[in-house]
């Protein structure tokens, strides 16, 4: 089933256009790595399809017509991690997490047994049990991450679109996020991922958008998408692609160095 389907995507922010006509869909079971250099768009994107900003263009979320629905619908099936790791309250990390239910519960009413069993899951998956009582706002940037990826996954959407998830985390909790991701793209959800790490991107991803300029260059398999000629046109740079475990290894590579050393051969 096809979770999400945008078409023909127009942005405009402070008079320029952002996103130029991007169209994509998004089915049960993908783990699609949105990549593209800073300023690409990616989200811009993003935020349009949440409906957090005006966007011309068709985007229906699981088959249905996004601007019919209403925010609350969108947001019991489509879960967002923002760009923005930065908590607005001094609750704790429980109440953070617990607020991800919110579009699940009639206004004010109280949690019940399976928001509780959600909750608990999500707090698991990001290593939070310990931290349930820790104000949230006195976390390092990594744990709030982790606080706010949990909260995600408390709304337990179909749809899961996460801008730069692995920013602030380190290298293990990396790892763990990208596994995460994948195991949930296995039970059938879908998950979006804005990236800048290209080997994480390649390793996890079952298919990579390359955005450039607000439009999409490449959308396939990641070593289809990720060619030395691309890392050089959309990105700027050389670069080394190679195998490592299995997954596609890019090491962008200081040109101005390498020229550098031959030249001084
Ligand atoms: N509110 C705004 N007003 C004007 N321009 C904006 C606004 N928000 C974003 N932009 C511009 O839109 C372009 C796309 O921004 P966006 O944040 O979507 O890029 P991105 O691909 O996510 O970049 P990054 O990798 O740096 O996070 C950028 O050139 C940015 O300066």
């Amino acid at each position: 089933m096809t979770l999400l389907t945008a078409n023909g995507l127009h942005v405009s922010l402070g008079g320029r256009p952002v996103l130029n006509d991007p169209s994509f869909h998004v089915g049960e079971g993908e783990f699609v790595g949105l990549i593209g250099p800073n300023g690409a768009g990616k989200s811009t994107l993003l935020r349009a399809v949440l409906g957090l900003i005006e966007a011309c263009g068709d985007i229906a979320i699981s088959g249905q017509d996004a601007t019919s629905m209403s925010a609350r619908e969108r947001a019991r099936r489509i879960a967002y991690l923002p760009q923005e790791r930065e908590i607005g309250w001094p609750v704790s990390v429980e109440m953070v997490v617990s607020l991800g239910r919110a579009p699940h519960r009639p206004a004010f009413a109280g949690l019940d047994a399976a928001d509780r069993v959600r909750i608990e899951e999500a707090m698991r998956r990001m290593e939070l049990q310990e931290f349930r009582h820790r104000v949230s706002t006195e976390l390092s940037g990594g744990e709030k991450a982790r606080v706010l990826i949990a909260r995600a996954l408390a709304q337990d959407a179909p749809l899961l679109l996460a801008d730069e998830p692995t920013a602030g985390l380190d290298p293990s909790h990396q790892i763990s996020l990208m596994r995460l991701f994948a195991e949930l793209a296995g039970e059938g959800r879908g998950v979006v991922a804005s990236l800048h790490d290209l080997s994480l991107a390649a390793r996890w991803c079952t298919r990579l958008i390359l955005l450039d300029k607000g439009a999409i260059v490449a959308d396939g398999p990641p070593a289809d998408v990720l060619t030395r000629e691309r890392m050089r046109s959309v990105y700027g740079v050389e670069a080394y692609l190679g195998e490592a475990e299995g997954g596609l290894l890019v090491v962008p590579l200081d040109t101005a160095a390498a020229t550098a050393v031959s030249e001084g051969e």
